[in-house]
């Protein structure tokens, strides 16, 4: 167990204005700090005008200790936050805060390092989220990014950024938000306007850093979100921010991640969710089910049974995933088909249903998927259907979680023909009101149609089976026309397992011939051979080059897996006309961010190299703005706000207010300073 930090600071004495605090044991429960002192303590003093430092004191230390002290209500006062931070946090509606953010908030306030685990729904995001908001305090345009939060799906970094805008909507951060799927070009631009906290999914943040040439010093605040996941969702993570000098790992951090939980808060949960309901009948709204291939049939399936349904799984698009999970948290459509892509961290507050439709073969990942419901101190269920060679993870989760499992009345199947072996998930829909179907080719193949339950009211005979199946399937199956049956060969041809088939050539027939111009070396990966494009010799540069020039240059993999040169930055930062110099400024100033890879370049790409794509009038103003322009621009516009506010007429109005000072109001210089006092 973790140790709590130490809640007093000692007895008494007369020096500084903390240790003068009495001890928490000295104040009682929900009273005020004057009242309860005891005979003859001392009154907590504020510095005294001996004090030696002309520098005014820095009172907001002293009321968040003061604040600590008194406050022993557990709330969210006591923990001794800025007033920006508190705001955001009674803005979003949190009163109490709940039992592991009491315990690990201020532990990171504290300057800890922490590992949390709590059940699922207990507020864990918020954990992070305002310590960080404390720590950074305000913007800061100058420094870089100070903070990275690293979540493992691209869904639940949307969602980590929904938090942060909520939670620190009145510290003025800025937030970058890095996500595989959506467009790089905005990305670079985001970093490129000096974020306070990057929130990241690991592949996008790796590809991004490779590319910019991130150095991420300024970071001095990382969260690994679920930082349980399987170590692949990290990737090459881990790696990259060790190489940030100054970077120290918890000892029982290993680059394989193996044992990422050192000494973990646990709390357990005090109300389960039932493993099984079976045959309780789920509502159909609000419905959450992790469902493996096959999704979009099963979709179809259900819209034509009247339930409105969407679904998120990895292959789909960014933007679909985005709007899919929108629709359905804006009430849109009553069901969500998932992937276990969402089975951790999303939180949908009106989810009432979980159906595991497969059984999940961990029981950790049926306490991830099943804590989509009964989030924060609601309630919910969870179903789950399983199939015979199901059984053992059944019985696994009955181990893991080390309770009964109440197994309900096994449902009659569908009367009509089930193949042997194949897995019977028809009962899913008959309490959904639905027309009962078998899935009857596993996992591989459609779906078909089976009748014959009595659940299945209004639909009998074979004609209407082939109604329904030809209205789900058979409708796209007498589409194909020429286009469709030759794009389908082809596709078929790529997938084909290249074991199976003899090349023309043998394998290291471009190895074997690496010395010959035009042999193949390739630039994937860097080695010699297995690539396409030939070389050519160049006879300027007196070597073998490949013909379209790119050969040369380094290959990232992508989230996708594919391996792709790295020109986007650069081409992005010849479009925005983005000067090298004023990255090269910026980099200097701020020991971060995107630096030129040119230093150990030859002619023709290091500093030589052309910085714009610039006309015959020469060089291009960058587009992009500096951070100096970006000030001024603020302080313009704040000043316009002012001025359009009467601001002016306000400070002639006053007899207090030296006219110099007015003056400078409307000059802009002082308005910063005004407009703070004024708000
Ligand atoms: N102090 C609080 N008071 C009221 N509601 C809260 C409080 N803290 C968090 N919540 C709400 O609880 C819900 C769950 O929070 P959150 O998503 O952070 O849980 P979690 O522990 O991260 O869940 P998971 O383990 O599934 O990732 C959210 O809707 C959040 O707004």
């Amino acid at each position: 167990s973790l140790k709590f930090p130490s809640q007093g600071p000692g007895p008494p004495s007369t020096s500084p204005p903390q240790t003068e605090l009495p001890t928490p044991g000295d104040i009682s429960r929900n009273s005020f700090n004057c009242l309860l002192l005891g005979p003859g303590r001392p009154l907590p003093t504020f510095p005294t005008s001996e004090c030696t430092s002309d520098v005014e004191p820095d009172t907001r230390d002293m009321v968040r200790a003061q604040n600590k002290k008194k406050k022993k209500s557990g709330g969210f006062q006591s923990m001794g936050l800025s007033y920006p931070v508190f705001k955001g946090i009674m803005k979003k509606g949190y009163k109490v805060p709940t039992p592991i953010q009491r315990k690990t908030i201020p532990m990171i306030l504290d300057g800890k390092d922490v590992v949390a685990m709590a059940r699922t729904g207990s507020g864990k995001t918020a954990c992070f989220l305002i310590p960080m908001f404390e720590r950074l305090k305000t913007r800061s345009a100058q420094t870089g990014a100070r903070a990275l939060i690293l979540s493992p799906t691209r869904e639940l970094a949307l969602q980590t950024m929904k938090f942060t805008k909520e939670l620190g909507k009145f510290t003025g951060l800025r937030t970058a938000l890095i996500l595989g799927g959506d467009k790089i070009e905005d990305q670079f631009a985001a970093l490129h306007e000096n974020p306070d906290v990057i929130i990241a999914t690991p592949g996008r943040l790796v590809h991004v850093a490779v590319e910019m040439n991130l150095k991420l010093q300024s970071v001095e605040y990382v969260v690994f979100d679920e930082a349980d996941s399987p170590a692949e969702t990290w990737g090459e993570v881990p790696l990259v921010l060790m190489k940030t000098p100054g970077w120290t790992y918890p000892q029982s951090w290993d680059s394989d991640h193996r044992d990422p939980i050192p000494e973990p808060l646990v709390l357990p949960p005090h109300r389960g969710t039932p493993a099984m309901a079976w045959p309780a009948l789920p509502p159909p709204a609000g419905l959450l089910t992790p469902l493996p291939p096959s999704r979009l049939h099963s979709a179809q399936l259900l819209t034509t049974q009247g339930v409105s349904c969407a679904h998120i799984y990895s292959a789909l698009d960014q933007t679909a995933r985005k709007i899919n999970l929108a629709k359905f948290t804006h009430g849109k459509c009553s069901t969500l088909i998932v992937t276990d892509l969402a089975a951790r961290g999303l939180d949908i507050p009106l989810l009432d249903n979980v159906i595991n439709y497969s059984f999940p073969a961990k029981g950790k990942l049926f306490l991830h998927r099943v804590g989509r419901v009964a989030r924060a101190g609601r309630s919910g269920t969870a179903y789950s259907l399983v199939a015979p060679d199901e059984v053992p993870y059944l019985l696994d989760l009955h181990l893991f979680l080390g309770r009964a499992l109440t197994l309900a009345r096994p449902h009659e199947g569908p009367s009509g023909e089930q193949r042997p072996g194949h897995r019977d998930r028809s009962s899913l829909w008959v309490p959904c009101g639905l027309l009962p179907l078998a899935l009857d080719s596993g996992w591989t193949g459609g779906w078909r149609g089976q009748l014959g339950s009595p659940g299945a009211a209004g639909v009998t005979g074979a004609s209407v089976r082939q109604d329904v199946f030809t209205e789900v399937i058979g409708r796209k199956r007498q589409q194909p026309g020429p286009e469709r049956g030759a794009k389908r060969r082809r596709e078929e041809a790529r997938h084909r397992d290249r074991e199976f088939y003899i090349h023309y050539r043998p394998k290291d027939f471009d190895s074997e011939r690496g010395s010959v111009a035009g042999g193949g070396w390739g630039g994937g990966g860097g080695g010699r051979g297995g690539g396409r494009g030939g070389r050519t010799q160049d006879r300027k540069k007196k070597r073998f080059v490949g013909q379209s020039g790119q050969e040369d240059k380094k290959k990232i993999k992508t989230e996708s897996a594919s391996l792709t040169p790295f020109p986007s930055y650069r081409k992005w930062k010849q479009k925005q006309k983005v000067d090298d110099r004023d990255s090269e400024d910026e980099g200097a100033s701020q020991q971060r961010g995107p630096e030129r890879r040119g230093g150990k370049r030859g002619r023709g790409q290091g500093a030589s190299q052309p910085r714009t794509p610039a006309g015959p009038a020469g060089r291009v103003r960058s587009e992009l703005k500096t951070k100096q322009q970006i000030l001024k621009q603020r302080r313009r516009a704040q000043k316009l706000r002012f001025l359009q506010r009467g601001g002016l007429k306000q400070l002639s109005a006053r007899p207090s207010l030296p006219s110099s000072l007015a003056r400078r109001g409307a000059s802009g210089r002082g308005v910063q300073e005004l407009g703070v006092r004024l708000d």
